[in-house]
């Protein structure tokens, strides 16, 4: 058996080559690993899945064209490789920007200590959290429609911009008011910052996504465009079926529950957790429509 290993390293194992492998190139390789891995995830959450999937289309009809010797083909593919670059970056502008600025506005110190619950770390107060779930729920018993949009690291002002600006408390009674049929102020968004309600009637970005349900109208649309070009949570009442849905990330969630609510906004109360509601708002869950 000895002697089997023996000839066995002799034979093979001598004649490989092992590169030096130092600290750094492990720390190269993990660096460059993280980077794919969240450029994948970028892509599976936004529009560029469909330009990737169209990209390997197009690389496999090159590939064909290069087999079989088709100039013309290949020609043309050398020739608008330069356009189709510029196009994408077009086309994805408002993709690219939001994940620039996510990586921009990522705390990375803070997210070194996940269980700093300071009060410097907090977004909101707990008395917030209980105003926006009481407010949606109570809403949705009457069936008066809402849209709120609880901003987190980005910043909303071109959003602000477009509605009426208000500076007040975020209580029950203001959101019920807010909403109230026929009252200046119900139509659009409104968007809080904080404790406060900084505009209303807030005009947000309506979403180009396919998949959504068809029997859901702008309202909800509305959120999830705007969940798509921001980190923000939007909160939606429906006035026709007096559900309350929640949009993150490009997802939408239809018919919850005021613990599951409640529970989403605790996710996003601390600056802290930013990294970690990233991470939640990866996968698809339960109920989720798109
Ligand atoms: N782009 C937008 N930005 C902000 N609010 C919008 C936008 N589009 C529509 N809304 C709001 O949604 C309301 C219209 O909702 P609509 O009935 O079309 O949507 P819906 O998703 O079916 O919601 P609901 O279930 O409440 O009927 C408008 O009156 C307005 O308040």
């Amino acid at each position: 058996m000895e002697q089997w290993i023996r000839n066995f390293f002799d034979n093979y194992v001598s004649d490989m080559y092992f590169p030096n492998v130092h600290l750094t190139d492990v720390i190269e390789i993990l660096i460059v690993t993280v980077i794919v891995y969240e450029i994948m995830l970028w892509m599976k959450n936004t529009k560029a899945w469909m330009l990737l999937k169209g990209m390997i289309v197009l690389a496999a009809f090159i590939l064909l064209a290069a087999i079989f010797q088709m100039h013309t083909i290949l020609y043309l593919a050398k020739t608008s490789i330069n356009v189709l670059a510029i196009a994408a970056v077009v086309v994805f502008q408002p993709e690219l920007r939001r994940a620039l600025e996510k990586l921009g506005e990522k705390n990375l110190l803070s997210n070194i200590n996940p269980f700093d619950r300071s009060k410097d770390n907090q977004r909101f107060s707990d008395e917030t959290l209980e105003a926006l779930v009481k407010s949606c729920f109570d809403m949705g018993s009457v069936s008066t429609g809402a849209l709120i949009v609880v901003e987190q690291a980005i910043r909303l002002t071109e959003y602000e911009m477009t509605g009426i600006e208000l500076d007040c408390k975020v209580s029950t009674q203001i959101l019920l008011n807010i909403f109230e049929h026929n009252t200046p102020l119900h139509d659009g968004a409104v968007i809080v910052r904080g404790d406060r309600i900084t505009s209303a009637t807030c005009y947000l970005p309506l979403s180009d996504n396919m998949q959504i349900s068809k029997e859901l109208g702008t309202r909800h649309r509305a959120a999830l465009g705007m969940s798509e070009v921001s980190d923000a949570l939007i909160i939606i009442v429906s006035e026709e079926s007096g559900q309350v849905s929640v949009a993150m990330g490009g997802q939408l969630v239809r018919g919850i529950t005021p613990e599951y609510l409640a529970s989403r906004l605790s996710q996003i109360q601390y600056r802290t957790s930013e990294h970690k509601k990233f991470t939640i708002w990866k996968g698809r869950q339960r109920h989720e429509e798109v």
